[in-house]
C-alpha cells in the first residue's frame, strides 16, 4: 500500500467583534500553517464575527463583493494551499436570505465549493442552552465535496455533524477526509464533541477534523475549543485546549484503505435491507 500522505492543520482562532481584525488574525494564522507545511488548512465556523443570531445579518457578505472572501482567496493563492474557509454569514444577492456559508478555495485561489450549513442549530436544553439559527439563517440544500488530488472531503458546519446520513452520503461519494467547522458550546462540548468526530470516523472509516474557535471570555457565547481530528480507527490523533491554538495532522490514506480492508464494512452493508440516497436536488457547482 502507497497512498499519499498530506498535512492539514485546523486554526483554532481568537474570534472578537472587529471583523477586519478577525479577517487579520485569520490570515497570519493560515500564512503560519502553510509555512509549516500544512496544504490544506480550515477555519473554524463564524471566524469572521461573533457567533450570535443578533449579528449575522449585519456581519454578513455575498460573493463578489466580500472583503472576507477575497481575502480567503488572496490567502489560499499566496501559500498554494486548499483552504476551507470556516464559515461566515453570506447573504444571497438574489433571495436575500442569510446562510452559514463555508467557502472553500483551491491553491490558485478560485471558489471551488460553497457549503452552506444544511442542519440548522435550534436547540433548547432547559437553563443550559438556547439558541436558534432559524431566527435569523436559512438551511443550505446540497452535500459539498472537494477533490483535492490526495482525496475528496466532505465538508459539513457544525451542527451538520450530528446527523451520520450526511457523513454516509460523503463516504458513499468516496470521501476519505471530512471537515467539520464547528463551534461547540460548554454544555454540548465536553459531551458529544469528540464522541461526534470519532462516531463518523469509525463509521465511515474516514479521517474527520473539527475545528472550533478559541473560547473569548468576552463573547456571549462560550465556544467549547478542543479542534480535534480522528483517525479512521477512531484515535484522536490531534488536539489541543481552548486557547488559539493551530493543530496539524499527517492525514496518512494508508490508514482508510487499511481499515477498509480489515474491517470490510463497505461489502458487508445489506443494501438488500436498507439504503441512504442523496436526494439534495441542487448541485453545488453554480454560485452567485
Ligand atoms: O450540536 C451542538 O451541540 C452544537 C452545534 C453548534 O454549535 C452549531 O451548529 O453551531
Amino acid at each position: 500500500m502507497n497512498e499519499p500522505t498530506f498535512k492539514f492543520a485546523g486554526i483554532q482562532m481568537l474570534i472578537g467583534e472587529n471583523k477586519q481584525e478577525n479577517i487579520k488574525n485569520a490570515v497570519k494564522l493560515i500564512d503560519e500553517a502553510s509555512a509549516n507545511g500544512a496544504v490544506i488548512v480550515s477555519l473554524p465556523e463564524c471566524f469572521n464575527c461573533p457567533y450570535s443570531t443578533g449579528v449575522f445579518k449585519q456581519y454578513s457578505e455575498s460573493l463578489g463583493s466580500s472583503e472576507t472572501i477575497d481575502a480567503l482567496s488572496e490567502c489560499a493563492k499566496k501559500n498554494k494551499i486548499w483552504l476551507i474557509g470556516g464559515s461566515i454569514p453570506e447573504v444571497d444577492k438574489v433571495d436575500g436570505k442569510i446562510y452559514n456559508t463555508c467557502f472553500i478555495f483551491n491553491p490558485q485561489g478560485a471558489v471551488v465549493g460553497r457549503h452552506r450549513k444544511i442542519h440548522l442549530f435550534d436547540i433548547d436544553i432547559p437553563n443550559k442552552i438556547r439558541f436558534k439559527e432559524s431566527e435569523t439563517l436559512s438551511p443550505g440544500n446540497s452535500l459539498t465535496v472537494i477533490d483535492i488530488g490526495y482525496c475528496k472531503v466532505g465538508v459539513g458546519i457544525c451542527y451538520d455533524i450530528r446527523f451520520p446520513e450526511l457523513a454516509m452520503l460523503y463516504a458513499k461519494e468516496n470521501c476519505k477526509f471530512l471537515i467539520y467547522p464547528g463551534a461547540f458550546n460548554m454544555t454540548t462540548g465536553p459531551a458529544h464533541w469528540e464522541l461526534l468526530q470519532r462516531g463518523r470516523a469509525v463509521d465511515n472509516q474516514v479521517y474527520v477534523a473539527a475545528i472550533s474557535p478559541a473560547r473569548n471570555p468576552d463573547s456571549t457565547y462560550q465556544a467549547w475549543g478542543h479542534s480535534s481530528v480522528v483517525s479512521p480507527w477512531g484515535e484522536v490523533v490531534a488536539t489541543t485546549q481552548h486557547s488559539q491554538d493551530i493543530i496539524y495532522t499527517d492525514i496518512d490514506l494508508n490508514k482508510v484503505t487499511e481499515m477498509r480492508s480489515s474491517i470490510p464494512v463497505y461489502q458487508q452493508k445489506r443494501n438488500d435491507i436498507y439504503q441512504i440516497i442523496n436526494q439534495s436536488s441542487t448541485t453545488n457547482n453554480t454560485y452567485h
